[in-house]
């Protein structure tokens, strides 16, 4: 709940200064399209001989509009990395820009802002307030930045998610799979009025869903690109889930060991065995 918040974990707390290198990938994020961007990440947990260096380096563009899934084997920085671009971990080097904005000088009230309206989060485990009905859960995040919801606003982000009907619900009195759209209809809204995230970013979204399940919100995420351009970067450890993404890229031991295209739930449990196997 704490990411929600948007209390970060600060890893390195003096900002880079900001520099014609910065400026540069600015530009560039700007005229390639990119949501965001990711220059020679390296993050480092902890200090001295049990250091653990879970991004070493990573360079790593998403594209406006793309659905991308982050796949690898346990520890191999999956998490961090999603963090790094969500402005939720600031990394040891490197640089993380979001929409062209460098996050790297931005102060923590800044990013909180920053994240607050141009980023959605979608969790494993919703997140959702138990006592709250959808609506008040879809509507939290606007209340907690001091803006009250307009009578549309809510209703028309449930029923993007197809819930606009289970508004009063409870999250008890819903099954996974729509608490998990709730989620996605609070990711969807929790920004400046008419515009949705630069980002949405998913970890492990159906993780604790089952099949059936899966698939819907798979197909609305799926379906959230396709109509209206949204950016996804999705980590995930299900070949069927990563099957709906344009691009799936590889970590392994913090650093990219490949992409592919769009490819099927066989292909890519195919090339996943072949790196477990390789790491
Ligand atoms: N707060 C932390 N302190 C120390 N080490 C950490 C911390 N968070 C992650 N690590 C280490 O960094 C490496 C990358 O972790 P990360 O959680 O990003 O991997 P992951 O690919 O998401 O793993 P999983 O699939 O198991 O969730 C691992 O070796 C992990 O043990």
């Amino acid at each position: 709940m704490s990411v929600v918040l948007g209390i970060p974990p600060v890893l390195a707390p003096a900002p880079v200064p900001r520099g014609p290198a910065a400026d540069w990938l600015s530009d560039m994020t700007q005229t390639t399209g990119q949501a965001v961007l990711l220059d020679a990440v390296r993050v480092v947990y902890g200090t001295g001989p049990s250091a653990v260096t879970a991004l070493d380096g990573v360079t790593l563009g998403f594209g406006q509009g793309t659905f991308t899934a982050v796949m690898g084997p346990s520890g191999s920085g999956k998490s961090t990395l999603l963090h790094c671009a969500a402005g939720l971990d600031r990394p040891a080097s490197g640089a993380v820009l979001i929409g062209g904005t460098d996050l790297g000088p931005l102060s923590e009230k800044a990013l909180t802002l920053l994240r607050r309206e141009r980023i959605g989060f979608v969790f494993q485990d919703y997140n959702l307030v138990d006592a709250l009905t959808a609506e008040e859960n879809v509507a939290l995040p606007l209340r907690l930045a001091g803006r009250r919801p307009g009578p549309d606003e809510v209703r028309d982000a449930l029923a993007r998610v197809g819930l606009d009907r289970r508004g009063g619900h409870r999250p008890a009195e819903l099954s996974g799979g729509e608490r998990q759209r709730v989620a996605i209809a609070r990711s969807l809204i929790t920004r400046a009025r008419g515009t949705g995230p630069a980002v949405l970013f998913a970890d492990e979204p159906t993780g604790a869903l089952d099949r059936a399940a899966s698939r819907v919100v798979m197909e609305l995420l799926r379906a959230l690109v396709d109509a209206h351009g949204q950016t996804v970067v999705m980590v995930t450890h299900d070949p069927a889930a990563a099957a709906y993404a344009d691009r799936v890229v590889l970590l392994a031991d913090g650093r990219l060991a490949g992409e592919l295209g769009r490819s099927s739930a066989t292909e890519i449990a195919a090339r996943m065995a072949l790196l477990e196997e390789a790491c």
